[in-house]
């Protein structure tokens, strides 16, 4: 199916941490993505065993990832889910439209979602891709059962 990267969030406004939880196929470019974003360099990467934590920081908010099977999770009821449609530079990608479309997000009702088209080694939609986890953090920002 292509690259796919799935974050969830989980938001505690008192402390101003988040939770964020990257999932995704093998060799999706994951950890290319955290490294990217935590040391804004590509790093060399083999295949992650057990899971990759970093503190990612955006504006005045802490994001804490990490990589876990926990996509359905109960825990994670209504926090917002954002696909990260990595390797956008292959000219075989898959296209955000094929992927909404392939991942059923529109039936997606309980979650506010958003699919971000990205390259990890650029960095191309990694800023869209954090500043709409960012927009989630506000109070007044879209949450709970929407779609975009
Ligand atoms: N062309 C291209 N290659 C990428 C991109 N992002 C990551 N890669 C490459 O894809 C390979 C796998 O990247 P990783 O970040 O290790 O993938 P991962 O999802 O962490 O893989 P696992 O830990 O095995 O689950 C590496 O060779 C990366 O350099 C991208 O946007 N474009
Ligand atoms: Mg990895």
């Amino acid at each position: 199916m292509g690259a796919l990267l799935s974050t969830l969030m989980s938001f505690f406004f008192s402390s101003k941490e988040y939770k964020v939880v990257m999932v995704g196929l093998d060799n999706a470019g994951k950890t290319t993505i955290l490294y990217k974003l935590t040391l804004g360099e590509v790093v060399q990467s083999s295949a992650t065993v057990g899971s990759n934590v970093e503190t990612v920081k955006y504006k005045n908010i802490q994001m804490e990832a990490e990589m876990m099977t926990l996509l359905e999770n109960e825990d994670l009821a209504r926090t917002p889910i954002i696909v990260l449609a990595n390797k956008q530079d292959l000219k075989d990608a898959m296209q955000v439209d094929e992927l909404t479309i392939a991942l059923g997000l529109h039936s997606i009702r309980n979650h506010d979602w958003h699919i971000q088209a990205c390259c990890a080694l650029t960095g191309e939609g990694l800023s869209e891709a954090l500043a709409w986890i960012y927009q989630r953090t506000r109070p007044g920002g879209q949450q709970g059962a929407a779609a975009s």
